[in-house]
């Protein structure tokens, strides 16, 4: 009746436009010198990629069994009636189009356990699980814990609908027919052992990590020779601590079960049915067997590291204070930092190109500079970001040598950046090109862009632009989506096609 009357209130100030903040409270806001209430996260352009993070899963813990017996009139011993505790909730991570880099995330996920069982014989029901969403790219490293699985959406296996959670034959005779959807084969080979789903100590080799996972139906796994490839690739000391990369997530649905729910534990009424083969006289089980029967088992708890390989149409490629970020800015509505001295951009930023029909993605990769590959400058780190892109962007500083400026001149600009993507992974810089000379607008710039076409062999279109004023940008734009939508054969940049001095 209140609840009616207050709907009733909100819904006539709604209809009449008025305002159901007290007036002393609208104008003491009006006064004060606080700033209203700001939006959580800034907007997408002003933040930082995020593109390494640490995560701590835990699995929701099982539910214990109830001991209970119903008893009659007649029956004063009673018949055990105890039902078993649910399973607890699994930590998964599912791969998602719409988060764009880890920043989201938080550090310490955990997933809801297991009800308890009842009397009666009801059956505490499953924690939630926890769905993380991470972005397309993200590639999965176990620092500690037990090995993720992946998660199959079509069970191969026809489901008993009265298969009791937790129970002993469930484990023994079929470990993955348990309720739900998960491909159990990790926990297969725990609950084997003792039906009450104590986890079996992990793995110790790596080929046997991949071997336990492909089965579970992963594709997208790292193969084992690229482990050691991806391990280097990871800052000194997180890549100390990595025992395994697990996957990588590419395609948008795709989810992995980092964490386990634990087990529910035993009602008394599974406890009576103890199978003969697991025990050999079910009496024989003392009351401390039953008593750890019957508590659920904690969920697994794992350490991680997600790290993101950014999966952008286009890559702008350049050395430090080259204009990338300017250029970024000027054919997008990305706003990155721009600053006269180098390395401004700390971690790649992400900007959205948008046509009638399509849109692009273009990733500001931070400068890179000669011996990038050998970790020099910011290192490696961002040169990964490079390899899930279609297209590339030179971005060349036409008046870097002009004007006596000590740079380099931007075909030797060019050949080291060709150079530094070949040193770090042969055939990176072979996909479809283009190049951009930048800062058009500063003296001598239009000779250095005339010795660059004569310079540079080969059909790779190049662009002279003025990203400060936004000059030229528009051939750029055009040229970009011909290239990413590749309807037309695209000239690759080799080192050869080069002339240096
Ligand atoms: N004259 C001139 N200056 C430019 C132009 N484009 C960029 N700049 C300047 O060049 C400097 C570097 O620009 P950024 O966009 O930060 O360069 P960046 O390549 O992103 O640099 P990093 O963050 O170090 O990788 C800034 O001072 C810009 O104002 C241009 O077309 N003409």
């Amino acid at each position: 009746m209140w609840l009616r009357g207050v709907r009733g209130s909100l819904a006539y100030l709604k209809a009449t436009g008025r305002s159901c903040r007290p007036q002393w409270l609208s104008e003491a806001c009006f006064l004060s010198d606080i700033p209203s209430k700001k939006p959580k996260l800034a907007p997408l352009q002003e933040r930082k990629m995020i593109d390494r993070f640490k995560l701590w899963a835990k699995g929701g813990d099982g539910g214990n069994g109830c001991t209970s017996f119903r008893r009659s009139r007649h029956d004063h011993r009673g018949i055990p009636d105890g039902g078993n505790g649910g399973r607890g909730g699994d930590v998964i991570l599912e791969c998602s189009t719409s988060v764009w880099d880890l920043s989201s995330l938080q550090h310490h996920i955990n997933a809801k356990g297991g009800r308890h069982g009842a009397p009666k014989n009801m059956i505490g029901s499953r924690g939630d699980n926890k769905v993380v969403q991470v972005p397309v790219g993200t590639v999965i490293h176990l620092i500690e814990g037990e090995i993720p699985c992946v998660v199959e959406k079509h069970s191969s296996e026809e489901l008993y609908p009265w298969d009791v959670p937790g129970s002993l034959d469930n484990h023994s005779v079929e470990p993955s027919s348990q309720i739900g959807s998960v491909n159990a084969n990790n926990t297969a080979a725990s609950n084997a052992g003792t039906g009450s789903g104590i986890m079996a100590p992990p793995c110790s080799k790596k080929s046997e990590v991949m071997d336990e996972v492909s089965c579970n139906g992963m594709e997208n796994l790292v193969s084992g020779d690229d482990l050691s490839e991806i391990a280097g690739e990871i800052e000194a000391e997180a890549a100390s601590d990595i025992q395994y990369s697990v996957a990588e997530l590419t395609e948008p649905g795709q989810q992995v079960i980092v964490a386990r729910g634990g087990d529910g534990g035993l009602g008394n009424v599974s406890l009576s049915r103890v199978p003969q083969k697991r025990v050999k006289n079910a009496n024989s089980i003392d009351n401390d067997e039953r008593a750890r029967l019957r508590i659920g088992t904690p969920g697994s708890e794992a350490v991680l590291l997600l790290e993101l390989k950014s999966i952008a149409d286009v890559g702008f490629v350049g050395m430090p204070n080259a204009g990338k970020s300017t250029l970024l800015g000027a054919i997008s509505r990305a706003r990155p930092a721009i600053s006269h001295y180098a390395f401004t951009t700390l971690r790649p930023n992400l900007g959205k190109l948008n046509y009638e029909d399509v849109s692009i993605t273009v990733a500001d990769i931070p400068g890179l500079i000669r011996g990038a590959h050998e970790n020099r400058g910011l290192g490696h780190a961002f040169l990964r970001h490079i390899e899930r892109t279609k297209v590339l962007a030179y971005v060349l500083d036409l008046a870097a040598a002009t004007d006596g400026r000590k740079g380099l001149p931007p075909w030797e600009q060019l050949k080291d950046l060709v150079m530094e993507l070949e040193y770090y992974r042969e055939g990176l810089s072979n996909r479809p090109s283009l190049i951009v000379g930048n800062k058009i607008d500063e003296e001598g710039a239009e000779q250095a862009f005339k010795e660059l076409k004569q310079r540079v062999r080969g059909e790779v279109p190049m662009y002279p632009v003025c990203a400060v004023l936004g000059e030229g940008v528009a051939g750029i734009k055009d040229g970009l989506r011909m290239l990413v939508s590749g309807r037309e054969p695209h000239a690759r940049l080799s080192l050869d096609d080069i002339v240096v001095d």
